[in-house]
């Protein structure tokens, strides 16, 4: 049985109009259209130097023994423009995945769009000035194994959210989001409108022109006392 030691070559693919579009709006915005899930743990971070502030890209998933690099190998033959290898690690902290060798070869040669490890890194005096997108969860002197077994191209989990082969990673500063591929052309119209909305309160914000109205309208829904005197303990 196959089944934990396996790659598949092929993988659905969303259109490549809807991956652009989402180049234009923050993560943080789209996660909210997804009712403010869908977001990967803040422990995993950028950790590398991109020219552009938003990366969008297409999943190949890595499943990897903990600690080991063998299948992410295989995924950087795989992979080429517009793709984001996003790897699973079972939550070990002990050894990089990659270092700049790797990372290098991501960058030059196959020019992925992405890299995303639910684990540490190394070479990272390199690795912080380089222009690939690279999220880590931090970096170790500490190297990977090579030896499999592994899968390429399964739903993994990574940072608390599932991720399929062919979903749409997307990135900033704040974070990672996944976007499930079959939900996405939906939701660039709702992100494109919630970001609108978003930026025009920024504005009000700085122009003293807010409406807080549904502050005092929430706490009154939810029976909060509101007390006109001091806290004495
Ligand atoms: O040795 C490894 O597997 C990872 C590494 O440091 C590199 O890619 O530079
Ligand atoms: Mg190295």
């Amino acid at each position: 049985m196959a089944i934990g030691n396996r790659v598949f070559l092929k993988r659905e693919l969303p259109s490549k109009e809807i991956v652009e579009g989402f180049k234009s709006i923050p993560a943080a915005n789209v996660c909210d259209c997804m009712n403010r899930v869908y977001a990967l743990n803040p422990e995993i971070k950028l950790m590398s130097s991109p020219k552009e502030d938003i990366v969008a890209g297409v999943a190949v998933t890595v499943k990897v023994r903990p600690g080991d690099n063998l299948m992410i190998h295989q995924a950087l033959e795989m992979a080429g423009e517009g793709d984001i290898i996003i790897v699973s690690n079972e939550g070990d902290r002990s050894r990089a995945l990659v270092g700049e060798i790797m990372v290098a070869y991501a960058q030059y040669t196959k020019k992925i769009s992405g890299l995303v490890f639910d684990g540490p890194i190394r070479d990272i005096d390199t690795i912080s000035k380089m222009e690939i997108p690279v999220y880590a969860t931090g970096y170790t002197p500490g190297g990977p194994f090579k030896e499999g077994p592994g899968e390429v191209n399964v739903p993994i989990a990574i940072g608390g959210v599932p991720v399929n082969p062919g979903d749409i990673i997307l990135g900033d500063k704040d974070g990672l989001i996944v976007i499930p591929k079959n939900d996405a052309a939906a939701l660039l119209e709702d992100a494109k409108v919630l970001s609108a909305s978003d930026s025009a309160k920024v504005k009000a914000a700085k122009n003293g022109t807010s409406n807080k109205q549904w502050v005092a309208d929430t706490l009154k829904k939810k029976n909060c006392e509101i007390i006109d005197n001091y806290y004495r303990p």
